[in-house]
């Protein structure tokens, strides 16, 4: 089916000359002067946005080398002391200030490996100022004001509703939960992070992080479930940095010589480059000032200037599967000190053929069995609730909302839209998006997903070729070109973003008014995930998805269901259309979504703790027993799951087997 509608793709785009192209008029535009003003605004020739589009689409190299943070943190942290193996100039707080050097010994004066980051700048600016209320604290470092103004200069405001995500409900099972915090001046967390988190403007804590906190400072290990959008990534990197700020750094390796492997005590799983890039630069804001030093490893960069990162100190390590396990391979990491272990996105690595990866790293590495484990998404499907068992030790559930549904801060519209009609349709929404964004005098940009890399191509061509500023991302493109599309949109340098899947986690892109699904996903997690690009941190946006029974019947139902549930207006079209999608669905003997195990007909699997819906179905009882992952562990069996069933006296054994 994708192949077919590609194919209509390519005949539009193929077939028609460049200048017969050039002469479509979108309905609403016909009869007004000039069609061009998606790119008159901007340039008054046609060949001039062609050249526009490559430097400003594709080959804007400039704005995203800030992507490679790690070089741009030589600037911030011991001034491109690469090589850390110099005593003398990569030690962390080796500077000749007394209230330092009593810690240089944690620091990691040696390859730095232990975590501290480097600190050697002999500059006023990083002189301890005496009214400085950590002024005492050795373990933090002096301000940088022109590090603020970088990490903390750009916040995403949150948006008017906000304050209605309390009203969500929200469903916390397990053994012994903690309460959640009120507020982050409140809590126990460490007041070297309160300040900083209230300087990267979070005055209140999303429900997620409310619960998130308590719970995993009190080290229990979490599966947490809330809505795109809604501060997971606080929610996990909060309470890990205050743990580790108020542990204080590890004591030094004992293990000398260019083989020492860098130790990380947090660890962070991302499924896409991107994500894990992001993730990370949350990480360095809200480890501002402290011991802890964040590095990224991801693929498609050069696995040497990771190397050489590393060795500069990694307290706290967010990688995407491949690279890691490249990275153990070679020798250079060992998780053996691995506190705790996040797998942000868990649903989508699965998704992505990740599981030996991620079973390897988990279970057939040196990770301590003593560590907390945590696993955050906005979808749980069957087979991450698998995962969790086998990794996680008698956590804690936590779900904002209904496990996969989506925010009411996103308007939700699906229109009936032929294949060979959708580029027609894409024009009009584009020209009202740029009439609105004129109105209003905003920067809106707007996110455009197809199902194929070269569909998104073709379509970011037609875009071009239409006279909209456009850039697309998908996997075949060079890294370079991903970071470069993605900086280029963000910037709103080009503020229509063609992408597939790849950009459909986590990416948190202020001023996404708009996510068009050109294609629809064939799994509704998918369209879950897509459109949760907009509507974020209590903002509102627009979704607006193209259906047709051609290649959309099987989402129809779910779809439904969803728009349902959050209020969102159901097109007449759609009870007819799903009427004639259940006749078809009937006919059919295989069903994918019962093969995933999400259960026709009622509710999704997962949208509850997957244990009380265990226990309600058995009667309960049991306990222990069931399973066992294959003993990796010493003493014999993971024990974690065996564990939890046993502490709740209630019975997985049956329905995981
Ligand atoms: N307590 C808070 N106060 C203000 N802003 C917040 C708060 N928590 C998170 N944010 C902001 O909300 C935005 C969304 O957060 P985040 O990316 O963590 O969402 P998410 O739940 O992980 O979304 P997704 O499911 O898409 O990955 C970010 O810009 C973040 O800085």
């Amino acid at each position: 089916m994708v192949c077919k509608q590609s194919e209509k793709l390519a005949n539009v785009s193929l077939s028609g000359e460049k200048r017969e192209r050039q002469q479509y008029v979108p309905p609403h535009a016909r009869n007004r002067s000039g069609d061009s003003r998606a790119f008159d605004n901007r340039s008054s020739d046609g060949e001039q946005v062609r050249s526009n589009y490559h430097s400003r689409g594709y080959n804007s190299g400039n704005s995203f080398n800030n992507g490679n943070s790690y070089n741009n943190r030589g600037n911030f942290y011991g001034g491109g002391n690469r090589g850390g193996f110099d005593r003398s100039s990569g030690g962390g707080y080796n500077r000749g200030n007394d209230s330092f050097q009593k810690k240089d010994n944690w620091g990691g004066s040696r390859y730095n490996s232990n975590g501290g980051g480097n600190y050697n700048r002999q500059d006023s600016r990083f002189e301890k100022d005496p009214n400085d209320p950590f002024f005492d604290r050795d373990d933090v470092k002096p301000r940088d004001t022109r590090l603020e103004d970088k990490l903390f200069g750009s916040q995403h405001n949150t948006g008017i509703n906000f304050a209605n995500y309390d009203d969500i409900p929200v469903d916390v099972s397990g053994n012994d939960i903690p309460e959640g915090i009120e507020s982050f001046q409140a809590s126990d967390m460490d007041e070297l992070l309160k300040d900083t988190v209230t300087k990267a403007g979070y005055h209140n804590p999303t429900p997620v992080q409310k619960h998130s906190v308590s719970i995993v400072c009190a080290g229990r290990d979490l599966m947490a479930c809330a809505q795109t959008g809604s501060g997971k990534t606080a929610a996990f990197l909060l309470p890990i940095l205050s743990q580790n700020f108020k542990d204080g750094p590890p004591p030094p390796s004992q293990d000398y010589g260019y083989r020492r492997k860098v130790e990380p005590n947090a660890l962070v799983l991302a499924p896409t480059r991107e994500l894990a890039i992001q993730i990370f630069e949350e990480a360095r804001k809200f480890s501002y000032r402290s011991w802890v030093r964040p590095c990224v490893c991801y693929g498609g960069q050069p696995i040497g200037d990771q190397m050489r990162d590393l060795d500069r100190g990694c307290g706290l390590l967010v990688a995407t599967p491949g690279r890691l396990v490249d990275l153990i391979d070679r020798g250079k990491i060992s998780l053996g000190r691995i506190g705790y272990l996040v797998l942000d996105e868990a649903d989508r690595m699965l998704d992505m053929g990740f599981e030996p990866q991620i079973r390897r790293i988990v279970e057939q590495e040196n990770m301590p069995y003593e560590r907390q484990t945590l696993m955050f998404s906005a979808t749980f499907p069957r087979n991450i609730q698998m995962l969790a068992r086998d990794f996680l030790q008698d956590y804690i559930f936590l779900a904002v909302g209904r496990v996969g549904s989506t925010s009411e801060n996103i308007t939700q519209r699906i229109e009936y839209v032929e294949d060979e009609d959708k580029r027609s349709v894409l024009l009009d929404i584009l020209h009202n998006d740029l009439d609105a964004a004129e109105a209003n005098g905003t920067n809106n940009l707007t996110l455009v997903f197809t199902e194929t890399k070269r569909a998104a191509d073709m379509l970011c061509e037609f875009l071009l070729d239409n006279k909209f500023y456009a850039t697309s991302i998908h996997g075949d493109r060079s890294q370079r070109e991903r970071e470069n599309a993605l900086a280029s949109f963000r910037s709103g340098r080009t503020p229509i973003m063609v992408a597939t899947a790849v950009a459909a986690r986590g990416l948190d892109i202020p001023n996404v008014t708009h996510v068009v699904n050109f294609d629809l996903p064939s799994d509704i997690d998918d369209y879950v995930h897509r459109i949760g690009r907009t509507g974020r941190a209590g903002n509102t946006g627009k979704a607006t998805a193209f259906f047709n029974l051609g290649h959309d019947k099987n989402i129809l139902k779910e779809l439904t269901e969803l728009l349902r549930e959050a209020n969102q207006e159901i097109p007449t079209w759609i009870a007819q259309k799903t009427r004639e999608a259940d006749r078809e669905n009937q006919q059919r003997s295989f069903n994918k979504k019962a093969a995933r195990g999400r259960g026709g007909g009622g509710a999704r699997f997962g949208a509850s703790d997957y244990r009380n819906e265990t226990r309600s179905n058995t009667g309960g009882g049991g306990g222990g027993g069931g399973y066992n992952s294959g003993g990796y562990y010493n003493g014999g069996g993971y024990g974690g799951y065996n564990n939890n069933a046993g502490n709740n006296n209630s019975s997985f054994d049956d329905h995981w087997n």
